[in-house]
């Protein structure tokens, strides 16, 4: 662990009775970092998220926060801002009660008015949380991770039941926590959230990590694309390996370097006089990687 450590992970084990759902988990959080635990369901993220956090006690293995146990709440939960996939606010309290809640709770320091302004709920301030909509009450969650810019910020499926524009706003709110130095630690169903925005990501499977790193490390497991039609049976045998349909008119072009492929076809296309039509050229996408792991 590096003073840059902000969570230390060291072979965390959860069961639930007999049934082992965290196994010998390992993995750090550095200070600036957006950390997404991604996973399919049940492979053990909120298990996980939930004993970093502090509320889940650990069967063998050790967590560090801020070099600390997270159970040591005085000292760590000040620290932390966490926007849970339901916060629970009393719904006869109203918008700007609640958000004030979070401040004596939290025991950081805010301006509530700020807050409201960034969660962009200023107009409901005095609406009670029972006449909320979905999106707005999410919206309202966020106020958890903003108020008193926590230094450590837990996002629990943050987006979920937004629309674009509250997930563009949501989503520049945390690069503004970022660039004062937050911590962020995303779980979330949206990959291509994960794919835009994370720096690392731990990919969980039945209890444990599948993959961990940057997305590209994560991609570049897996193939890219190329695929593309052709109106006439070729002139020439193709310069590249590839899967057609049957009536030789489509085509699919599996490769570990889209650039150099890339231009291959489209030089022979070129020097043959080739029409390609419907061409496609995709990178790997995190959700190419997650359907490898699902059908394990
Ligand atoms: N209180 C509980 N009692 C028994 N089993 C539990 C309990 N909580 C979770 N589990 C089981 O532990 C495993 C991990 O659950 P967990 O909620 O951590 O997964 P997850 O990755 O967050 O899933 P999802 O993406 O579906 O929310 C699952 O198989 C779940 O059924």
């Amino acid at each position: 662990m590096t003073s840059t450590t902000v969570i230390d992970v060291d072979r965390l084990n959860l069961s639930y009775g007999g049934f082992h759902a965290v196994k010998d988990l390992s993995f750090q959080v550095r200070k600036g970092e957006l950390y997404a635990l991604l996973g399919t369901n049940g492979a053990g993220k909120t298990s996980t998220l939930e004993t970093v956090e502090g509320h889940r006690v650990a069967d063998s293995g050790t967590v560090r926060v801020f070099g600390r146990s997270p159970r040591e709440r005085r000292a760590v939960r000040s620290r932390m801002g966490i926007m849970l996939q339901e916060s629970g606010f009393s719904p006869d309290l109203t918008v700007k009660e609640s958000v004030a809640l979070i401040g004596a709770l939290s025991r950081r320091d805010d301006a509530v008015e700020r807050v409201l302004d960034i969660v962009d709920l200023k107009r409901k301030s005095d609406t009670k949380v029972s006449q909320l909509s979905g999106g707005e009450k999410r919206r309202l969650d966020f106020a958890t991770a903003v108020y008193g810019r926590p230094e450590l910020i837990f996002l629990d499926e943050p987006t979920t039941g937004l629309d674009i524009q509250s997930r563009d706003a949501l989503w520049q709110a945390v690069d503004k926590l970022r660039e004062d130095g937050s911590t962020v630690v995303l779980t979330t169903h949206y990959l291509e959230e994960a794919q835009q925005h994370a720096d690392r990501i731990g990919l969980m499977h039945k209890g444990t990590f599948h993959q961990e790193g940057t997305v590209s490390e994560l991609t570049r497991t897996l193939p890219a694309t190329i695929r593309f039609s052709l109106a006439t049976s070729a002139p020439a045998p193709l310069p590249l390996l590839a899967d057609g349909d049957g009536d030789g008119k489509m085509f699919l072009i599996e490769t570990f370097d889209l650039p150099q492929d890339l231009y291959i076809l489209l030089g022979w296309a070129h020097a043959n006089g080739v029409e390609l039509r419907d061409l496609e050229a995709g990178p790997t996408r995190l959700d190419d990687v997650f359907r490898a792991i699902s059908s394990d």
